[in-house]
Formats: C-alpha cells, structure tokens, sequence
C-alpha cells in the first residue's frame, strides 16, 4: 500500500461542522487536502462544492463515491480519508472505506459499534477510531482507563451519575461520555448508557451548565459525579469544550500517524486516539 509521512488528506464531510473544521486544520498544518468530499445526497445536488480557506471542494453524491474514489486512489497515492458525519451512515462509510483498501480516520460516533469494528478488522485496513479526539480528554480517558487497570474496583459502592450537554442537533448520545463509564464501570460503579443524561435544551445550557450563548451550537460538557454510598465523598470529573478546533487538530495527528504506520507497515492495524497519544504523536 503507497504511503507517505505527508499524506493528501480527504476530509468526508467538509460540509457538516467537524468536517470543515478539520479541512481547515488539515490547511492551517501545510497538508495538500484533497478538493472532493463525499456528502449527503441532498448537500451534494443543492450545494455542489464548498469553499475551504479558499479551495473549492467538489462535493460528491453517495451514488457517486464508488467512481470518485477509483480516480482519486490513482491521482492521490498514499491517500488518508477523515470521517466526521452522521451516525446514521457511518456503518456504510466505513465498510466502504475498508471495501476500497483507503486507510481511514473516524471520529463519527454512534451507529451499531460492534458492526464498525467488525467491517474495520474485516477489510484489514489501517484505521484510527475513536469518539473523542481532544488531545487533553484523550489523556483524561487515557488516566481513567490506566486507573481502572491498576485499582480496579476503587470505587465499588459509589453511585455515579454523569451529564452531557451538545449542540441541539446532536442526535446520539455522547459517544466519549459512553467510553468513558466503560472505564468506571472497571473502577467498580457500572451504569448504563442509558442512564447518561443528553441536555440539548438552550436554557437549561446556559442558566445551569453555563454554556457561553455563543457555543450553543457547538459545544460539549461532560460530567461525572461519583458519590459513595453513605453521600459522605464526592468526585466529580469534568471537561468542557467549547468549539471544536481541540478535535480538529486531533484528528490531524491521527491522519499522520495513521500514514507513518502504514509507511512502516505496523502489524497492529487498528487503532484508537490512546494510542495516537501514547506514541507521542499529538501536538
Ligand atoms: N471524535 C470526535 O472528537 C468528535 C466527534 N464528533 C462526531 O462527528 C460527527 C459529525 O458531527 P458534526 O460535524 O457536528 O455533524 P454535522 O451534522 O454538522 O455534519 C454531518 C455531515 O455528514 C454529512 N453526510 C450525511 N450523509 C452522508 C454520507 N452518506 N456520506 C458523507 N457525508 C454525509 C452531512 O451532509 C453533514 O455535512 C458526529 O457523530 C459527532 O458526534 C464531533 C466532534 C468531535
Ligand atoms: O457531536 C459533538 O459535538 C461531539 N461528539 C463527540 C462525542 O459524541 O463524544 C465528541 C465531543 O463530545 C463532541
């Protein structure tokens, strides 16, 4: 598989928030972005390109993807895709992806999991995927997970009750909020994903959680309170993002690790954004 430390760089959608945002920090690093995206259908006839610090990006209709990337695996050697879309088609983008041989990052959440990693591992592709990208959360969830493999069971008897807050459009439920009770539920207060309270609700962000007015359409709050059974000790974690450029460089740097383990023709295929960190590979 061709590969290259400064890999092109295809960013799928650049016309959803994460995905401009990260064409723009794909830009802003001196990376050649690719000027096509694969959209949604009704972006891709309404719309047809989209500007990116300047570079029009040709939008392309799912219909169309499969003749698109045929021509842009010959014209982009060493090629590195970027998902940020919906959790309604990431399961089709990534059995795609892996179906095409394109070495893929995925910071998309939600869909069926199970299913994702199955088509990742499957297609023996190299991937980064992770639900959180956030070089400081990474290592938050990185600690919490290194805690539960040194004590597990810390925190048996505590009852743990955690709280995210997104942009109202947001349909699932935080995906980085669902990895990290995986972690407590090892330090021993498991909870369900469904017991993860989704505030999507302008007032109750701003009067209560204390979202600034102007990221109510693009933040996220997380967090997790621990309280032990007698109400006598109380933890509480917390990470409050605002905007998203913390994702976007993020994702950068999983783009070029990702490229540097092909280069190197790692046997390890399938990562996520603990490991792009513990490699040292985060700006
Ligand atoms: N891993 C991380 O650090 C982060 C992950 N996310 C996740 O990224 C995803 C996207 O979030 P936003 O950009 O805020 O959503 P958005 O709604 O702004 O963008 C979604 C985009 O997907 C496109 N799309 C729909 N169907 C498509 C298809 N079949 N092929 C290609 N593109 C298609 C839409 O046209 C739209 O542009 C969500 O799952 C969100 O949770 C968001 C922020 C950080
Ligand atoms: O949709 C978002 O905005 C975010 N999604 C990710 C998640 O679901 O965990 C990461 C972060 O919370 C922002």
């Amino acid at each position: 598989m061709a590969a290259s430390s400064s890999p092109p760089i295809m960013v799928n959608s650049c016309t959803g928030k994460m995905g401009h945002a990260t064409a723009e920090a794909v830009v802003r690093a001196g990376l050649q972005l690719v000027p096509v995206s694969f959209t949604g259908a009704s972006e891709a006839v309404a719309v047809g390109n989209v500007g990116v610090s300047g570079i029009p990006v040709e939008l392309v209709h799912p219909d169309e993807r499969q003749s698109a990337m045929q021509n842009l695996k010959a014209q982009y050697p060493g090629l590195v895709l970027i998902d940020f879309t919906l959790p309604s088609v990431v399961n089709d983008n990534v059995a795609f992806y892996a179906r095409n041989g394109i070495p893929f990052v995925v910071g998309t959440t939600g869909g069926d999991r199970e299913q994702l990693m199955q088509d990742a591992r499957a297609g023996n592709s190299y991937a980064v995927i992770a639900p959180q990208m956030g070089k400081q959360v990474v290592a938050f969830q990185a600690t919490l997970e290194l805690m539960a493999q040194q004590f597990p069971g810390a925190f048996a008897g505590y009852k743990l009750e955690v709280t995210e807050s997104h942009q109202r459009q947001k349909a699932d439920t935080s995906g980085t909020a669902k990895a990290v009770i995986a972690s407590i539920a090892k330090l021993g207060a498991p909870i369900s994903e469904d017991d993860i309270v989704k505030v999507r609700d302008a007032s109750t962000q701003t009067e209560r959680l204390g979202v600034p007015e102007e990221h109510l359409g693009g933040h996220a709050f997380h967090t997790y309170r621990l309280t032990s059974g007698d109400g006598d000790v109380e933890f509480v974690f917390q990470h409050n993002v605002c905007g998203r450029s913390i994702y976007a460089e993020g994702t950068v740097d999983a783009a070029l690790f990702l490229a540097k383990k092909v280069a190197e023709g790692s046997e390890q295929r399938i990562f996520d954004m603990i490991d792009v960190l513990k490699a040292g590979a985060m700006r």
